[in-house]
């Protein structure tokens, strides 16, 4: 027998064993959880059986009570036991398919002696719970499997690093407990895994990396040092895989502290999030909170303002070139973007102290009960010295005493009495009752008094709640007077067009993408900021879409958090924001680590070299060496050729074997169209804002909404020059290129776009 094969055969050996310790543990685990679960069904049924309920003496009542908390104590403290195996069957069941992938044998220094260790997605303990089986991918040991080929090596524990030796490096690909596949390996991890994993068909989601993370990927999964992680990283250079894995690794190594709970992480759009949702769950985290960062900022706005979205601001952009104010707005989407409108901003709220704030009039039942102006003078004979937000809790608590008094003024009226009569017979009864105990405890014995106390009360209850609110201040009106009346002492170029132009749009109570932010940082600055205190990381991916004055506004809001920001300046597709590149801080900002990845394993060789041709940025760009066919660009001899080119081309890929084909357009606009033009001829699904999922199949879909997802074949309908004509839709077309992993077409009506034409011919076939 060769070496190999006793090898191979040692290996399979051993898998067969740790599969039936875990078999083992699983047997166990479900008896015991299975007698948890009844004793816990018991407890529910029987609770009031141990529970001593005596309510006659004010001591009884109390005993009662800590009888109830204690039955209540016991029956959580099963449920969180029950709950706990629950989870480790469903690791043990991981565990079961896929044992491990990865061994290393180490010789720590000074020593002779080897250890093998063998990493998985989650520790498994031998019977005796004495000896690691498998370690979890995320323990210190594991990372000297992502960091090292075999040679010296060393690794960090949380007080030393240990020093020593790798011996061997294994990988495994192992499937229903079978070793299908064993490689060991020399510098990198294995190619042969990687190969493999990266030659797969495209999935609707997101899979987990952990078997082959790579070396530059591992520093940022396992950097703990930084507040502020930066990442640039090129096109599929697997930003988003490396921003996950290292939610699972933070997780797990701050197990006690850091719960999903506590970690936001902004996406690009909803059916991001959705591809990526089953990572987490697959490597036995729960998801952490998502949301696009417009999700964050409607919450804050709330719904009597209509917000734009970024793919509404997109669209305008790429499709209004002709409209007659398009030229404003889009100076008025770069200003509004940076910081220097963030310290106008600032400059109308220090002249706010002064004069300025609009109020809203209470009212009540119609009538006007406090003025604005009575607001106003109040709030600005308060001291100056003290910060807005705080003199608005000050005035809100002077409204709440005005309330009070107009409230005992009503009770005499006689709209109460008739809105006694008015009650239905349930709420009749409610308010009856109420009286009845209150008239138990209170000095005044009169019923009709008690009933119209409660109706008063139950009138100025929700005005209360909304003076709590902060609602009497008029945070629109307020705004729009930085627009209308107010003149900065240093203009910015274009202003008055400027100004005008947003001054319509809040006068329609609409927010454009690029006010959304200021309006909120404005809100904020006046009632004070709802800071989110229980977020300790942060993670954007996609933050070269970010403007400098909504980076500034996220740092403002969540100051004690970690932050990991991912993004690839080459994708900066929001034209106004790449102009001050929001991932590279301003020198005087806090320190940050950044760390660049160049390395792009998502298309083949061969679309990564053409691609590479025209991405704007001067960022390396190195591809992964998976072989492919070249891309291809169809001239089209006749524009009528167009329907069935794009047929042809649909079925041929999905001939290929390809299961995700994607037509990413430049706009939506141009995505309906074509749907409209294919649905009766192939099962096509057009792809926009409200979806959240996506099965295999044809998609069509604009490119920002395609944004950190992948296909298995690309075809881009029109890449003609006249589709995309200018120097800044340079980054559209190369984030739309690099969303292939195997084959990416190009079909031009006439002659090729200027990009295209960039690349030498040798690189991609031309096809008419
Ligand atoms: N170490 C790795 N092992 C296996 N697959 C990897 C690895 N790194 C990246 N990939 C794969 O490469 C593809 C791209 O990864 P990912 O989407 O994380 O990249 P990205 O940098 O966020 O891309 P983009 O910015 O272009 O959206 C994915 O299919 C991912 O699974």
């Amino acid at each position: 027998m060769s070496q190999d094969t006793d090898n191979r055969l040692f290996e399979q050996r051993r898998v067969e064993k740790v599969v039936e310790e875990i078999n083992d543990k699983e047997e166990k685990l479900y008896v015991r959880s299975a007698g948890l679960k009844e004793s816990v069904v018991e407890l529910r049924k029987t609770f009031w059986d141990d529970v001593t309920v005596n309510v006659d003496e004010p001591d009884d009542i109390i005993e009662t009570q800590e009888s109830i908390k204690q039955q209540a104590a016991l029956l959580s403290e099963k449920e969180r036991f029950h709950g706990k195996i629950s989870e480790e069957l469903q690791t043990l069941q991981r565990l079961r398919n896929t044992p491990y992938f990865g061994r290393i044998d180490f010789i720590e220094d000074p020593g002779t002696e080897k250890d093998s260790i063998y990493i998985g997605i989650a520790s498994l303990m031998d019977h005796a719970e004495e000896d690691f089986l498998v370690y979890d991918w995320r323990a210190p040991i594991s990372s000297l499997y992502y960091d090292y080929s075999p040679g010296p090596a060393h690794y960090q524990t949380l007080d030393s690093t240990i020093s020593g030796e790798i011996t061997l490096k294994r990988q495994f690909i192992i499937k229903q407990g079978i070793i299908e596949g064993m490689f060991d390996t020399g510098v990198t991890i294995g190619d042969e895994l990687l190969q493999q994993a990266l030659g797969n068909n495209a999935s609707t989601t997101m899979k987990n990396i952990v078997a082959t993370i790579q070396k530059e990927q591992n520093k940022i999964i396992r950097n703990e040092r930084s507040k502020l992680l930066i990442v640039q990283g090129v096109a599929g250079s697997g930003k988003t895989s490396a921003a996950l894995q290292r939610i699972a690794y933070l997780m797990y190594r701050h197990r006690e502290e850091l719960h999903a709970d506590n970690v936001v992480l902004f996406s690009p759009n909803p059916l991001f999030s959705s591809y990526i949702s089953n990572v987490l769950p697959e490597l036995g985290e729960t998801n952490v909170r998502q949301m696009t960062f417009l999700d964050y900022l409607s919450k804050g706005i709330g719904d009597k303002l209509t917000i734009e979205s970024p793919f509404e601001q997109m669209e305008y952009v790429l499709t209004q070139k002709e409209s007659e104010h398009y030229p404003i707005r889009m100076k008025s989407m770069d200003y509004l973007s940076t910081l220097d409108f963030k310290q106008l901003i600032d400059s109308y709220t220090t002249a706010l102290i002064e004069n300025g704030i609009e109020f809203k009039p209470i009212k009540f039942r119609g009538r006007t009960l406090i003025a604005k102006e009575q607001i106003h003078a109040y709030f600005y004979s308060l001291d100056k010295e003290i910060a807005i937000p705080n003199k608005m809790e000050m005035v809100s608590k002077w409204l709440q005493q005005e309330l009070s008094k107009y409230q005992q003024q009503e009770l005499a009226e006689d709209w109460v009495m008739e809105q006694i009569e008015l009650l239905d017979k349930e709420d009749y009864m409610r308010a009856y009752h109420r009286a009845e105990e209150q008239m138990q405890s209170s000095t005044v014995q009169d019923e009709e008094k008690i009933l119209r106390r409660y109706m008063v009360r139950r009138f100025f209850q929700p005005l209360k709640k909304r003076v709590e609110q902060l609602a009497f201040v008029n945070i629109l009106a307020t705004y729009q007077q930085l627009f209308t009346e107010w003149n900065p002492k240093e203009l910015p170029n274009d202003w008055q067009d400027i100004r005008a132009q947003i001054a319509t749009d809040l006068a329609q109570k609409f927010l454009t993408w690029e006010n959304a932010t200021p309006y909120l940082y404005f809100k904020g600055r006046l009632l004070g900021d709802s800071a989110d205190r229980s977020v300790r990381q942060l993670i954007i991916d996609e933050a070269q879409d970010y403007s400098a004055f909504q980076f500034a506004y996220i740092k403002h809001l969540f100051p004690y958090t970690r932050m990991t920001l991912l993004g690839d300046v080459n994708q900066a597709i929001y034209t106004h924001v790449s102009k001050e590149n929001p991932l590279i801080p301003a020198e005087h900002e806090e320190s940050h680590e950044r760390i660049t990845l160049t390395k792009s394993y998502r298309s083949t060789k061969q679309i990564v070299d053409f691609t590479t041709y025209f991405a704007p940025g001067d960022e390396p760009i190195e591809p992964f060496n998976r072989e492919g066919g070249k891309p291809e660009l169809i001239n089209l001899r006749n524009e009528s050729e167009w329907t069935t080119t794009l047929l042809t081309c649909v079925e041929e890929q999905l001939e290929k074997g390809n299961e995700t084909v994607a037509l990413v357009c430049k706009t939506l606009e141009e995505s309906e169209q074509i749907y409209h033009l294919l649905q009766d001829k192939l099962a096509i699904h057009l792809v926009n804002e409200e979806t959240y999922t996506f099965e295999k199949g044809v998609l069509v879909l604009p490119i920002y909404l395609a944004k950190g997802i992948e296909f298995d074949a690309v075809i881009i309908p029109d890449a003609s020059s006249a589709h995309y004509c200018s120097e800044s839709e340079k980054s559209l077309f190369y984030t739309a290129c690099t969303r292939a992993m195997h084959a990416l077409i190009m079909i031009s009506k006439d002659e090729p776009n200027l990009f295209i034409k960039a690349v030498p011919e040798a690189l991609y076939n031309v096809k008419s």
